[in-house]
């Protein structure tokens, strides 16, 4: 079932235009009223996403993907094109909508600055119409789940950045809603509230169904929990279909062969290949050559350990990119 359908959706930006006006006049009045260009900065963007799927929206700065998730969210008003999410048009009936959804946005705090999160906490559940006992029991789940309980009585602005985020991805999470939009989500967390903030969104989308739209620039977060990926390139959706089927783009595989003892040169002649430490190999193999250059290395008798693996989706994308692109 499609629970966001966006059709032919538009929006212009201004930005200023450069000054070619040289007269003292001409400068003095730029200055009071300065020139401005537009530029489409989402670009004739349609998508449809079912319930329950994990959505990684990718792309290179500025191709769009916050303001896109603004759009989605009603924060934004498009300027033309369709808009349907959980049967509400975003801006249109805003309030009905916020109940459903949950949005965490880097730079718009959910949260009040100088106010200890519970209290801001206890405000969203009671804009929510949690019963106090549903309000305490959620406040308690999140907070554990996201290692919260000791900064409940600080307020933000004696948080970390990453502490703030788990604080932020809580408030949006009190109410449950059934679709949630994160820009970025991961960006200021360590590498193990990175992994519990993960998988904690793949708990909530698999045993909840919750669906999950993220804007990420963490390529192993979108190859491990995102099934789908949407690629933006100046506002335009380049790509839109599985992760998986990224990696096809690339058409070579990684072979990392650890050894006892220095393999002979001979053997590694006309292979491309990087000496990442004293007796590690990697070596960029095609796919068609795959399965021979892992014969004719990996047996030799010095050979300890051996792997392959498919390029990373940073360099799949890299290359689905500088494709489009030319
Ligand atoms: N309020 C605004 N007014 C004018 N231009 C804006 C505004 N907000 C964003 N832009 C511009 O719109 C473009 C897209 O910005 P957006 O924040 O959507 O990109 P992004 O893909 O999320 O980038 P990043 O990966 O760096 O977060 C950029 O060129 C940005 O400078």
């Amino acid at each position: 079932m499609e629970i966001l359908q966006a059709k032919s959706v538009n929006k212009v930006f201004y930005r200023p235009a450069p000054v070619e006006e040289h007269s003292v006049v001409g400068k003095i009045r730029g200055w009071f009223s300065p020139p401005k260009q537009q530029f489409k900065v989402i670009d004739d963007v349609s998508l449809a996403v079912k319930k329950g799927e994990f959505v990684g929206l990718l792309g290179t700065n500025g191709s769009g993907k916050t303001t896109l998730l603004k759009l989605l969210t009603g924060i934004l008003q498009a300027d033309s094109g369709q808009l349907n999410v959980l049967g509400h048009h975003p801006v249109k009936e805003r309030k009905a909508y916020t109940q459903k959804i949950g949005a965490v946005f880097g730079q718009k705090s959910l949260l009040w600055w100088n106010v200890a999160i519970i209290e801001s906490f206890q405000l969203y559940a009671a804009i929510y119409k949690l019963s106090r006992s549903e309000a305490s029991q959620r406040i308690e789940e999140l907070s554990n789940l996201l290692g919260l309980e000791s900064l409940l009585t600080s307020p933000p602005k004696k948080l970390s950045l990453g502490q703030r985020m788990k604080a932020e991805v809580a408030a949006s999470l009190l109410h449950r809603p059934e679709l949630i939009f994160l820009d970025e989500p991961t960006i200021a967390l360590d590498p193990v509230s990175r992994l519990n903030l993960m998988n904690f969104l793949l708990q909530l989308n698999r045993e909840h169904g919750t669906t999950i739209i993220m804007t990420s620039h963490n390529m192993a977060d979108v190859h491990h929990y995102c099934q789908r990926s949407v690629i933006m390139n100046a506002g335009r959706v380049i790509y839109d279909g599985r992760t998986s089927e990224l990696l096809s783009y690339e058409h070579f595989k990684i072979l990392e062969i650890k050894t006892l003892s220095a393999l002979d040169e001979q053997l590694l002649a006309g292979f491309e290949y990087e000496l990442v430490e004293d007796n590690y190999y990697r070596i960029k193999t095609s796919n068609d050559q795959a399965k021979e250059t892992l014969s004719r290395l990996a047996f030799q008798p010095q050979v300890a350990d051996v792997s392959i693996s498919p390029p990373s989706l940073d360099h799949a994308i890299h290359h689905f990119m500088t494709s489009v692109r030319e």
